[in-house]
């Protein structure tokens, strides 16, 4: 496995203020990468940080996000643009409020594609019905003429999930994919996005709360706490031996809740 992603000494900025500090970790190809912490460790921003989604606030201070031989915080617009949704995608917490909600799924998920790549409706709906007969779903005909509005809350943040794979992205980054979601839901989205993993070979920055997502889908995690990195090695490693006191913490929060 080789490399794909590497964050080096990074720093990142709100209005002068520092929200991440000197974070350095790379990811190889296939690898899923867990980042947990607290409320405001810096979880997002890390993430945000890769896509140039900071917004006007935010900024990349110090240190690079290499990919591909790219420094990313580096780009133009417009070669962010090109990389943003073709190489690297990205799930949101709750997808359904990133869709239109006046226009079907088929017609908002053709757009997406259309803005990367040259293909008819007729290529576009084999590929899109595919690609959902991969991911399981009975009749994807019925989800693509359905406004967002007509799907369930998890039914929306699987198709959320399915669209950010239209591209086949190298890398996906998820923020806090199944937080909103029910328990049952929760458990289809982790099995979805394992199953990226194993048919596509894609690379996951996985941030959540949940210990429980972690230990079920990542390979390694790296744990924050106030924008800096408390410990980050292998999964089973870091639960069942955590070293940071923090990383106790957030562990024994955990037991806490169950009990
Ligand atoms: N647009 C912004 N403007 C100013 N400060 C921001 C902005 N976005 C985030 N921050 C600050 O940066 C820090 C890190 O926030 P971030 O959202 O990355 O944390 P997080 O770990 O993802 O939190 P959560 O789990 O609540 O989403 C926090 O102190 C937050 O208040």
């Amino acid at each position: 496995m080789s490399e794909i992603i590497r964050y080096e000494h990074v720093d990142i900025s709100y209005k002068g203020e520092l929200a991440v500090h000197d974070v350095s970790f790379s990811v190889e190809e296939g690898e899923i990468l867990g980042i947990v912490g607290e409320s405001g460790s810096g979880k997002s921003t890390l993430i945000k940080a890769a896509m140039g989604l900071l917004g006007r606030d935010g900024l990349v201070t110090r240190g690079d996000i290499w990919y591909q031989g790219l420094d990313l915080p580096d780009l133009k617009p417009k070669e962010m643009r090109k990389i943003c949704g073709s190489e690297i995608g990205m799930i949101f917490q709750m997808a359904g409020s990133s869709f239109c909600p006046i226009r079907t799924v088929r017609a908002q998920l053709y757009e997406s594609v259309r803005e990367h790549e040259k293909l008819t409706k007729e290529e576009f709906e084999v590929q899109v019905t595919e690609l959902f007969e991969k991911f399981g779903f009975d009749d994807p005909k019925r989800i693509l003429d359905s406004y967002p509005f007509e799907l369930s809350g998890g039914m929306q943040q699987r198709v959320g999930i399915v669209a950010a794979m239209l591209l086949n992205p190298k890398i996906l980054m998820a923020d806090e994919p199944t937080s909103a979601l029910d328990v049952s839901v929760q458990k289809q989205v982790v099995d979805e996005m394992c199953m990226i993993r194993e048919k596509f070979g894609t690379t996951i920055l996985l941030v959540t709360h949940n210990l429980g997502v972690i230990r079920a889908m990542a390979d390694k995690v790296l744990v924050l706490e106030n924008g800096e990195v408390r410990e980050y090695g292998k999964t089973k490693e870091v639960l069942e031996n955590p070293q940071s006191e923090y990383t106790k913490k957030l562990l024994s929060a955990v037991l806490e809740l169950r009990r």
